[in-house]
């Protein structure tokens, strides 16, 4: 080798040297940077996660402020006065709560136990479990915006350019806004997802049913995007309730007329009904075959002993000519036509005029007695006397009636009207009547003017009830802040013939309506 190969080999070698240290030089410098952002990176990720759980906890504490509230009322308890106050004071209030559910289902319930209940159905249930239920019953929507996982196979023997598939299935499925629970039912609201109609709702209302494991549920929709998924938890009216026995004929004591045996409620106790006092004029809404005879003739059984005493007495009007007819003998006046109903209502309002003469200015509420008995009005179809008949006579009645229920609650009448359609237009006195009681009716609009608006909204959902449930409806108003279901006592045939001889061996009272002259002396 010469000089110049020398010379250029040395020259390579220090380029060489130089760039392999330039090289190194650089590459430290690159991973120190990759440091730095590394660490960046992770110390941004930290903070964004700490931002968003901080602002998720907010979230939760603003949302659900009363469980927040509750949490931190309980810990700060632990920790100030110690956990044997605690455990003693939840003992105590778990001890009353349970007293009062004991003594006062109905109240506490209403005051108390549904929120409780509801609470719990809610975290403990619903928000746990509905959104599978929703999936499985194909009530959620796959995310469109899930990203796409591409696979690019670059050196197979095929050369397969490009393979995509979509990574995992992420859904989106209905929130759970809200839930209401009842006796009977429990309403869950939920919020739909962009793509879902309540339509939907509807067709898997079935498959719904099933996933609760109970026999209903029933779908509303409550906003465009807002459906109340209604799941019917038990029934305890499903089997038909018995109307109260006939007393024995030596019984001696007396029946509360302000609280007789009416049927069951809900919640399985006894549903009673006034005869006499505030909120005994009571008008049955209904459709046919709903059991509106049931809701008039459970109390009069309940009531069979002062019937037979002569303390109640009680005239019908029965447009049909075949429900009333069939107790005729319990009934003191009796009228089928609009010329009969008109001489019942004007022989009831003479003994009205009669009472008011006589007590005027010694007592403001007339005592019940045999010689002045609380009048009962029992007024079935009162629609076909006063709507499908001829203007006079449906005037003179509406007029007669409007009187009776304005007037006669001090003086001891009551009257209980009995009507299918429940509009204004048929019975223009509808609002006279302070107590309703809405069985099955043909039209959820049917509802509210019954038992007032708003009654549907709160549940008395009276148009849903199955045909096979007679004598089941929803009462509210007059002291029930809730609608409240129920059902009437079934009074058979026989059982009705057995009142008859029962009041009719007392020796009922038949007032002679052609002489106009009743036990009280009343004439024409
Ligand atoms: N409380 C009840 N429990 C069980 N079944 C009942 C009850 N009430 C009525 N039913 C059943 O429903 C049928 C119809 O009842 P009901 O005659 O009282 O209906 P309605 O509302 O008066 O009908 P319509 O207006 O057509 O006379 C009864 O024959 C009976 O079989």
């Amino acid at each position: 080798m010469n000089t110049n190969g020398i010379g250029v080999l040395l020259v390579g070698g220090g380029v060489l040297g130089v760039m392999v240290w330039l090289l190194h030089k650089l590459g430290r410098a690159l991973a120190t940077i990759a440091e730095v952002l590394a660490a960046a990176a992770v110390v941004f990720i930290a903070l964004w996660s700490a931002v968003k759980l901080l602002v998720w906890l907010g979230k939760q504490v603003f949302q659900r402020w009363r469980t927040s509230l509750g949490v931190v009322a309980l810990v700060a308890w632990w920790q100030w006065l110690g956990w044997l106050s605690l455990t003693i004071t939840a003992g105590s209030v778990g001890a009353v709560l349970l007293a009062w559910r004991l003594l006062d289902l109905v109240s506490f319930d209403r005051c108390c136990g549904r929120f409780l209940r509801a609470w719990w159905l809610r975290w403990f249930t619903y928000a746990r479990k509905l959104p599978g239920w929703l999936h499985a019953c194909g009530l959620s929507i796959s995310d469109g915006t899930v990203p796409v996982e591409v696979t690019v196979n670059l050196v197979g023997r095929r050369r397969k350019a490009v393979s995509r598939t979509a990574g995992g299935t992420a859904v989106q499925v209905p929130k759970v806004l809200g839930v209401k629970s009842g006796p009977s039912w429990d309403e869950v609201r939920v919020r739909l997802v962009p793509g879902q109609k309540p339509e939907d709702f509807d067709d898997a209302a079935r498959a719904l049913a099933v996933a609760r494991k109970v026999t209903r549920c029933q779908v509303r929709e409550l906003e465009p995007n807002v459906v109340s998924l209604d799941f019917q938890r038990r029934d305890l009216l499903t089997a038909p309730v018995d109307c109260a026995e006939l007393p024995d004929l030596a019984a001696v004591d007396g029946v509360d007329l302000r609280r007789v045996f009416a049927g069951r409620t809900e919640y399985g106790q006894d549903w009673r009904l006034p005869l006499t006092g505030p909120g005994a004029h009571m008008l049955v809404a209904g459709a046919t075959g709903a059991g509106k005879n049931s809701v008039m003739w459970c109390p009069l059984m309940s009531a069979a002993s002062a019937i037979r005493a002569g303390t109640v007495r009680v005239s019908g009007i029965d447009p049909k000519g075949m429900e009333l007819a069939y107790g005729r003998g319990i009934f003191a006046r009796y009228g089928v036509t609009g010329k009969e109903a008109i001489e019942v209502l004007d022989d009831l309002l003479d003994g009205l005029e009669s009472r008011k003469r006589e007590f005027a200015g010694h007592t403001r509420n007339v005592p019940i007695s045999t010689e002045h008995p609380l009048e009962v009005l029992e007024f079935d179809e009162i629609g076909a006397l006063t709507k499908y008949t001829d203007r006079k006579t449906r005037e003179a009645i509406v007029e007669r009636v409007a009187i009776l229920t304005t007037q006669g609650r001090a003086l001891g009448y009551t009257v209980r009207g009995y009507v299918q359609e429940p509009t204004k237009d048929t019975v223009p006195v509808r609002e006279l009547f302070p107590r309703r009681v809405c069985l099955r009716v043909t039209s959820k609009t049917h509802v509210g003017m019954v038992l007032g608006d708003g009654a549907y909204e709160r549940g008395a959902w009276a148009n849903r009830i199955e045909e096979s449930a007679a004598g089941v409806g929803y009462i509210w108003g007059e002291g029930i802040r809730e609608p409240l279901r129920v059902r009437a006592g079934w009074v058979p045939d026989e059982t009705v013939k057995a009142l008859e001889t029962y009041v009719t061996n007392g020796g009922a009272q038949v007032v002679d309506l052609a002489t106009r002259r009743g036990p009280e002396g009343v004439a024409a």
